[in-house]
Protein backbone atom coordinates (compact mmCIF):
# COMPACT_ATOMS: atom_id res chain seq x y z
CA UNK A 1 0.00 0.00 0.00
CA UNK A 2 1.43 3.27 -0.94
CA UNK A 3 1.79 5.52 2.15
CA UNK A 4 0.11 8.92 2.66
CA UNK A 5 2.14 12.07 2.59
CA UNK A 6 1.19 13.99 5.41
CA UNK A 7 2.55 17.89 6.11
CA UNK A 8 1.13 20.13 9.01
CA UNK A 9 -0.91 23.02 7.77
CA UNK A 10 -2.35 25.02 10.24
CA UNK A 11 -6.05 25.09 10.30
CA UNK A 12 -7.11 28.51 11.61
CA UNK A 13 -9.34 29.04 14.88
CA UNK A 14 -11.33 31.88 14.48
CA UNK A 15 -13.46 33.53 16.86
CA UNK A 16 -17.27 34.73 16.65
CA UNK A 17 -17.25 36.40 19.88
CA UNK A 18 -18.57 39.98 20.36
CA UNK A 19 -19.59 39.47 16.22
CA UNK A 20 -21.55 42.71 15.84
CA UNK A 21 -18.83 44.82 16.95
CA UNK A 22 -15.90 41.91 15.84
CA UNK A 23 -17.36 41.89 11.99
CA UNK A 24 -14.72 43.52 9.94
CA UNK A 25 -11.49 42.07 12.27
CA UNK A 26 -13.89 38.74 11.46
CA UNK A 27 -14.05 39.03 7.67
CA UNK A 28 -10.74 39.48 7.33
CA UNK A 29 -9.60 36.33 9.16
CA UNK A 30 -12.49 34.34 6.90
CA UNK A 31 -11.06 35.92 3.85
CA UNK A 32 -7.75 34.89 4.99
CA UNK A 33 -8.67 31.41 5.37
CA UNK A 34 -10.77 31.26 2.21
CA UNK A 35 -8.41 32.51 -0.15
CA UNK A 36 -5.20 29.54 1.15
CA UNK A 37 -6.72 26.35 2.39
CA UNK A 38 -10.37 26.79 2.34
CA UNK A 39 -10.57 25.40 5.66
CA UNK A 40 -10.92 26.89 9.15
CA UNK A 41 -12.27 26.52 12.61
CA UNK A 42 -14.77 28.53 14.29
CA UNK A 43 -15.08 29.05 17.89
CA UNK A 44 -17.18 31.12 20.80
CA UNK A 45 -20.05 30.43 17.99
CA UNK A 46 -23.83 30.49 19.30
CA UNK A 47 -23.90 26.50 19.91
CA UNK A 48 -22.92 25.06 23.04
CA UNK A 49 -21.13 22.17 23.72
CA UNK A 50 -24.32 20.62 25.79
CA UNK A 51 -26.27 21.24 22.44
CA UNK A 52 -23.52 19.49 20.14
CA UNK A 53 -23.46 16.23 22.56
CA UNK A 54 -27.41 16.46 22.43
CA UNK A 55 -27.44 16.26 18.51
CA UNK A 56 -24.83 13.45 18.61
CA UNK A 57 -26.97 12.11 20.97
CA UNK A 58 -29.68 11.91 18.54
CA UNK A 59 -28.09 10.80 16.02
CA UNK A 60 -26.58 8.05 17.80
CA UNK A 61 -29.43 6.92 18.97
CA UNK A 62 -31.02 6.82 14.89
CA UNK A 63 -28.59 4.93 13.56
CA UNK A 64 -28.63 2.66 16.33
CA UNK A 65 -32.26 1.75 14.81
CA UNK A 66 -32.64 -1.40 13.01
CA UNK A 67 -31.75 -1.15 9.23
CA UNK A 68 -35.57 -2.23 8.71
CA UNK A 69 -37.15 0.83 10.26
CA UNK A 70 -34.15 3.21 8.80
CA UNK A 71 -35.25 2.24 4.95
CA UNK A 72 -39.10 3.29 5.61
CA UNK A 73 -37.32 6.74 4.85
CA UNK A 74 -34.95 5.85 2.07
CA UNK A 75 -32.46 8.27 0.43
CA UNK A 76 -34.00 9.90 -2.74
CA UNK A 77 -32.38 12.31 -5.39
CA UNK A 78 -33.58 15.14 -3.86
CA UNK A 79 -31.03 14.67 -0.99
CA UNK A 80 -33.25 13.57 1.91
CA UNK A 81 -33.50 10.38 3.68
CA UNK A 82 -31.35 7.30 4.55
CA UNK A 83 -28.75 5.92 3.02
CA UNK A 84 -26.14 2.98 3.42
CA UNK A 85 -22.95 1.96 1.96
CA UNK A 86 -24.61 4.09 -1.43
CA UNK A 87 -21.90 6.84 -1.97
CA UNK A 88 -19.17 6.32 -4.36
CA UNK A 89 -17.24 8.94 -5.11
CA UNK A 90 -15.16 10.11 -8.08
CA UNK A 91 -11.90 9.78 -6.48
CA UNK A 92 -12.22 6.34 -5.23
CA UNK A 93 -14.75 4.47 -7.11
CA UNK A 94 -16.02 2.20 -4.63
CA UNK A 95 -19.00 3.24 -1.88
CA UNK A 96 -18.04 5.20 1.20
CA UNK A 97 -18.04 2.75 4.26
CA UNK A 98 -20.63 4.53 5.80
CA UNK A 99 -24.88 5.10 6.19
CA UNK A 100 -25.77 8.92 6.65
CA UNK A 101 -29.35 10.27 7.36
CA UNK A 102 -29.93 13.82 5.29
CA UNK A 103 -32.78 16.27 6.68
CA UNK A 104 -33.83 19.65 4.71
CA UNK A 105 -36.39 22.55 5.74
CA UNK A 106 -38.91 22.56 3.51
CA UNK A 107 -42.01 20.24 1.65
CA UNK A 108 -39.01 17.46 0.33
CA UNK A 109 -39.36 16.21 3.87
CA UNK A 110 -42.87 15.08 3.70
CA UNK A 111 -42.56 11.25 4.62
CA UNK A 112 -39.11 11.34 5.32
CA UNK A 113 -38.92 12.04 8.94
CA UNK A 114 -38.33 9.32 10.90
CA UNK A 115 -41.51 8.54 12.76
CA UNK A 116 -42.51 9.81 16.26
CA UNK A 117 -42.88 5.95 16.92
CA UNK A 118 -39.57 5.03 15.62
CA UNK A 119 -37.81 7.97 17.64
CA UNK A 120 -39.91 9.79 19.98
CA UNK A 121 -38.70 13.85 19.72
CA UNK A 122 -36.15 13.74 16.75
CA UNK A 123 -37.68 15.79 14.54
CA UNK A 124 -37.33 18.45 17.07
CA UNK A 125 -34.11 18.10 17.95
CA UNK A 126 -33.00 17.93 14.60
CA UNK A 127 -35.54 20.94 13.50
CA UNK A 128 -33.90 23.39 16.51
CA UNK A 129 -30.09 22.05 15.73
CA UNK A 130 -30.64 23.01 12.05
CA UNK A 131 -32.01 26.79 12.36
CA UNK A 132 -29.03 27.46 14.72
CA UNK A 133 -26.83 26.26 12.25
CA UNK A 134 -28.36 28.35 10.45
CA UNK A 135 -28.01 31.44 11.67
CA UNK A 136 -23.85 30.50 12.70
CA UNK A 137 -24.09 30.47 8.49
CA UNK A 138 -26.23 33.20 8.03
CA UNK A 139 -22.60 34.98 10.23
CA UNK A 140 -20.28 33.54 7.93
CA UNK A 141 -22.14 34.27 4.78
CA UNK A 142 -22.56 37.83 5.59
CA UNK A 143 -18.62 38.62 6.71
CA UNK A 144 -18.00 36.65 2.60
CA UNK A 145 -20.52 38.91 0.75
CA UNK A 146 -18.63 41.80 2.52
CA UNK A 147 -14.90 40.38 1.64
CA UNK A 148 -16.20 40.06 -2.10
CA UNK A 149 -17.75 43.60 -2.06
CA UNK A 150 -21.25 42.21 -2.76
CA UNK A 151 -24.64 43.59 -0.94
CA UNK A 152 -24.50 42.20 2.86
CA UNK A 153 -27.58 39.86 1.82
CA UNK A 154 -26.94 38.30 -1.17
CA UNK A 155 -25.38 35.00 0.32
CA UNK A 156 -28.49 35.14 2.98
CA UNK A 157 -31.42 35.65 0.71
CA UNK A 158 -29.90 32.80 -1.60
CA UNK A 159 -29.97 30.60 1.32
CA UNK A 160 -33.19 31.94 2.63
CA UNK A 161 -34.72 28.56 4.72
CA UNK A 162 -37.97 29.82 4.67
CA UNK A 163 -38.50 30.03 1.01
CA UNK A 164 -40.19 26.36 -0.49
CA UNK A 165 -37.04 25.66 -2.86
CA UNK A 166 -34.44 26.08 -0.26
CA UNK A 167 -31.83 22.50 -0.57
CA UNK A 168 -29.75 23.14 2.71
CA UNK A 169 -29.13 20.08 3.80
CA UNK A 170 -28.11 18.41 7.71
CA UNK A 171 -26.68 15.31 7.31
CA UNK A 172 -25.99 12.84 10.61
CA UNK A 173 -22.86 10.96 9.49
CA UNK A 174 -22.08 6.83 11.07
CA UNK A 175 -18.91 5.53 10.06
CA UNK A 176 -19.04 1.88 11.44
CA UNK A 177 -16.04 0.31 13.56
CA UNK A 178 -13.75 -1.39 11.45
CA UNK A 179 -13.05 -4.52 13.19
CA UNK A 180 -8.81 -5.22 13.25
CA UNK A 181 -9.46 -8.22 13.74
CA UNK A 182 -10.53 -8.75 10.11
CA UNK A 183 -7.28 -7.78 8.14
CA UNK A 184 -6.67 -4.74 6.64
CA UNK A 185 -9.55 -2.75 4.77
CA UNK A 186 -8.87 -3.39 1.25
CA UNK A 187 -7.43 -0.53 -1.07
CA UNK A 188 -9.50 2.08 -2.40
CA UNK A 189 -11.87 1.97 0.45
CA UNK A 190 -12.24 4.88 2.43
CA UNK A 191 -14.84 6.25 4.88
CA UNK A 192 -15.31 9.15 3.07
CA UNK A 193 -13.56 9.14 -0.31
CA UNK A 194 -11.53 12.41 -1.14
CA UNK A 195 -14.07 15.15 -2.85
CA UNK A 196 -14.89 18.59 -2.38
CA UNK A 197 -18.18 19.26 -1.08
CA UNK A 198 -20.70 20.98 -3.84
CA UNK A 199 -22.46 24.02 -1.55
CA UNK A 200 -21.72 27.43 -0.56
CA UNK A 201 -20.05 27.08 2.67
CA UNK A 202 -20.37 23.48 5.11
CA UNK A 203 -20.54 23.12 8.67
CA UNK A 204 -19.01 20.31 10.49
CA UNK A 205 -19.46 19.02 14.09
CA UNK A 206 -16.83 16.33 15.10
CA UNK A 207 -16.66 14.22 18.11
CA UNK A 208 -13.90 14.77 20.08
CA UNK A 209 -11.39 11.15 20.22
CA UNK A 210 -12.71 10.31 16.78
CA UNK A 211 -10.24 11.07 14.35
CA UNK A 212 -10.21 10.63 10.55
CA UNK A 213 -10.76 13.97 8.32
CA UNK A 214 -7.89 15.14 6.33
CA UNK A 215 -7.69 17.62 3.63
CA UNK A 216 -5.99 18.17 0.57
CA UNK A 217 -5.56 22.21 -0.70
CA UNK A 218 -4.09 23.23 -3.98
CA UNK A 219 -7.48 22.99 -6.31
CA UNK A 220 -6.67 26.02 -8.18
CA UNK A 221 -9.85 26.20 -10.45
CA UNK A 222 -13.38 24.86 -9.30
CA UNK A 223 -13.84 22.75 -12.63
CA UNK A 224 -11.24 20.59 -11.90
CA UNK A 225 -11.20 17.19 -10.25
CA UNK A 226 -7.70 16.60 -9.71
CA UNK A 227 -6.06 16.71 -6.51
CA UNK A 228 -2.59 16.67 -4.75
CA UNK A 229 -1.12 14.31 -2.50
CA UNK A 230 -0.18 15.79 0.28
CA UNK A 231 -2.49 15.68 3.22
CA UNK A 232 -2.88 17.35 6.51
CA UNK A 233 -5.18 15.76 9.47
CA UNK A 234 -7.77 18.02 11.15
CA UNK A 235 -7.51 18.84 14.64
CA UNK A 236 -10.57 19.94 16.21
CA UNK A 237 -11.27 21.19 20.16
CA UNK A 238 -14.87 20.14 21.86
CA UNK A 239 -17.02 22.72 20.43
CA UNK A 240 -15.25 23.77 17.25
CA UNK A 241 -17.34 24.15 14.07
CA UNK A 242 -14.66 22.78 11.38
CA UNK A 243 -15.93 24.51 8.17
CA UNK A 244 -15.12 24.39 5.08
CA UNK A 245 -15.74 26.49 1.23
CA UNK A 246 -17.68 24.49 -1.21
CA UNK A 247 -17.80 24.78 -4.93
CA UNK A 248 -20.47 27.10 -4.92
CA UNK A 249 -18.31 29.85 -3.27
CA UNK A 250 -15.21 29.27 -5.29
CA UNK A 251 -17.02 29.73 -8.29
CA UNK A 252 -18.70 32.90 -6.85
CA UNK A 253 -16.18 34.28 -6.14
CA UNK A 254 -13.96 34.13 -9.47
CA UNK A 255 -12.04 30.86 -7.68
CA UNK A 256 -10.81 33.54 -5.38
CA UNK A 257 -11.93 31.05 -2.45
CA UNK A 258 -10.74 27.49 -2.18
CA UNK A 259 -13.15 24.55 -1.96
CA UNK A 260 -10.52 22.39 -0.94
CA UNK A 261 -10.63 17.90 -1.24
CA UNK A 262 -11.46 16.14 1.91
CA UNK A 263 -11.63 12.41 3.04
CA UNK A 264 -12.15 10.32 6.10
CA UNK A 265 -9.59 7.97 5.40
CA UNK A 266 -10.05 4.08 6.47
CA UNK A 267 -8.24 3.54 9.45
CA UNK A 268 -4.94 1.29 9.03
CA UNK A 269 -2.64 1.91 12.02
CA UNK A 270 -3.10 0.87 15.00
CA UNK A 271 -0.76 3.39 16.70
CA UNK A 272 -2.34 6.37 15.63
CA UNK A 273 -5.45 5.91 14.13
CA UNK A 274 -9.13 5.58 15.42
CA UNK A 275 -11.11 2.45 14.68
CA UNK A 276 -14.17 2.62 16.53
CA UNK A 277 -17.28 4.09 15.46
CA UNK A 278 -17.34 7.28 13.99
CA UNK A 279 -19.99 10.01 13.82
CA UNK A 280 -19.98 13.27 12.72
CA UNK A 281 -22.68 15.76 11.22
CA UNK A 282 -22.62 18.24 8.63
CA UNK A 283 -24.50 21.06 7.65
CA UNK A 284 -24.31 21.74 4.04
CA UNK A 285 -25.28 25.52 2.82
CA UNK A 286 -27.06 24.93 -0.39
CA UNK A 287 -28.68 27.53 -2.82
CA UNK A 288 -32.32 28.20 -3.52
CA UNK A 289 -33.31 26.66 -7.06
CA UNK A 290 -33.78 30.11 -8.37
CA UNK A 291 -30.69 32.02 -6.93
CA UNK A 292 -28.51 33.48 -9.75
CA UNK A 293 -24.98 32.58 -9.04
CA UNK A 294 -22.45 34.93 -10.71
CA UNK A 295 -18.94 36.19 -9.17
CA UNK A 296 -17.41 39.91 -9.00
CA UNK A 297 -15.34 39.67 -12.12
CA UNK A 298 -17.50 37.34 -14.24
CA UNK A 299 -14.70 34.61 -14.73
CA UNK A 300 -17.68 31.73 -15.29
CA UNK A 301 -21.48 32.86 -16.78
CA UNK A 302 -24.59 33.27 -14.93
CA UNK A 303 -26.16 30.26 -13.40
CA UNK A 304 -29.36 29.67 -11.25
CA UNK A 305 -28.74 27.17 -8.34
CA UNK A 306 -30.53 24.31 -10.12
CA UNK A 307 -27.92 24.86 -12.68
CA UNK A 308 -25.10 24.94 -10.83
CA UNK A 309 -26.10 21.70 -8.93
CA UNK A 310 -26.64 19.94 -12.32
CA UNK A 311 -23.65 20.80 -13.58
CA UNK A 312 -21.70 20.18 -10.59
CA UNK A 313 -23.68 16.55 -10.76
CA UNK A 314 -22.80 16.09 -14.38
CA UNK A 315 -19.23 16.45 -13.69
CA UNK A 316 -19.39 14.38 -11.02
CA UNK A 317 -20.87 11.92 -13.00
CA UNK A 318 -18.81 12.02 -15.60
CA UNK A 319 -15.81 11.75 -13.55
CA UNK A 320 -16.89 8.39 -11.80
CA UNK A 321 -17.64 6.64 -15.55
CA UNK A 322 -13.87 7.26 -15.61
CA UNK A 323 -13.03 6.31 -12.64
CA UNK A 324 -14.93 2.64 -13.01
CA UNK A 325 -14.18 2.55 -16.33
CA UNK A 326 -10.22 2.76 -15.17
CA UNK A 327 -11.33 0.13 -12.48
CA UNK A 328 -12.82 -1.86 -14.75
CA UNK A 329 -16.35 -1.67 -13.00
CA UNK A 330 -19.55 -0.88 -14.04
CA UNK A 331 -23.21 -0.16 -12.89
CA UNK A 332 -24.60 2.72 -11.24
CA UNK A 333 -23.79 3.79 -7.97
CA UNK A 334 -28.00 4.58 -6.09
CA UNK A 335 -26.84 7.76 -3.76
CA UNK A 336 -25.08 9.55 -6.47
CA UNK A 337 -26.98 13.10 -6.17
CA UNK A 338 -26.15 13.82 -2.42
CA UNK A 339 -24.76 17.25 -1.84
CA UNK A 340 -21.00 16.25 -1.25
O1 LIG B 1 -17.36 12.93 8.40
C1 LIG B 1 -16.62 13.87 8.15
O2 LIG B 1 -15.85 14.33 9.01
C2 LIG B 1 -16.62 14.51 6.78
C3 LIG B 1 -17.90 14.33 6.00
C4 LIG B 1 -17.89 15.04 4.68
O3 LIG B 1 -16.92 15.60 4.26
C5 LIG B 1 -19.13 15.08 3.85
O4 LIG B 1 -20.08 14.34 4.16
O5 LIG B 1 -19.15 15.86 2.88
FE1 LIG C 1 -17.43 16.89 2.54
Amino acid sequence: MVATTYTNRTIPRISLANFSTRIDEITQELVQAAETDGFFSLIDTEITVPEIDAIFKTSESFFALPDDTKASIPFTHENVGWEKNQQVRPSTGTADMKESYQLQFGSVMEGKWISEDALPGFKHSAQSFMAKAQSVSEKLMLCFARGLGFPDDIFIKAHDVNRPNCQSVLRMLHYPEVDQSKGPVPEGYYRAGAHADWDLITLLFQRPGQSGLEICPGREVVTSFGMGDVWTKVDFRPGDIVCNIGDLLMSWSDDRFKSTFHRVKAPTDPEKDYFGPRYSIAFFNQPCTDTVIQGPLKKYPMVTGSEFTKAAMERNFAALRAKKAELGLGGENKAEAVSA
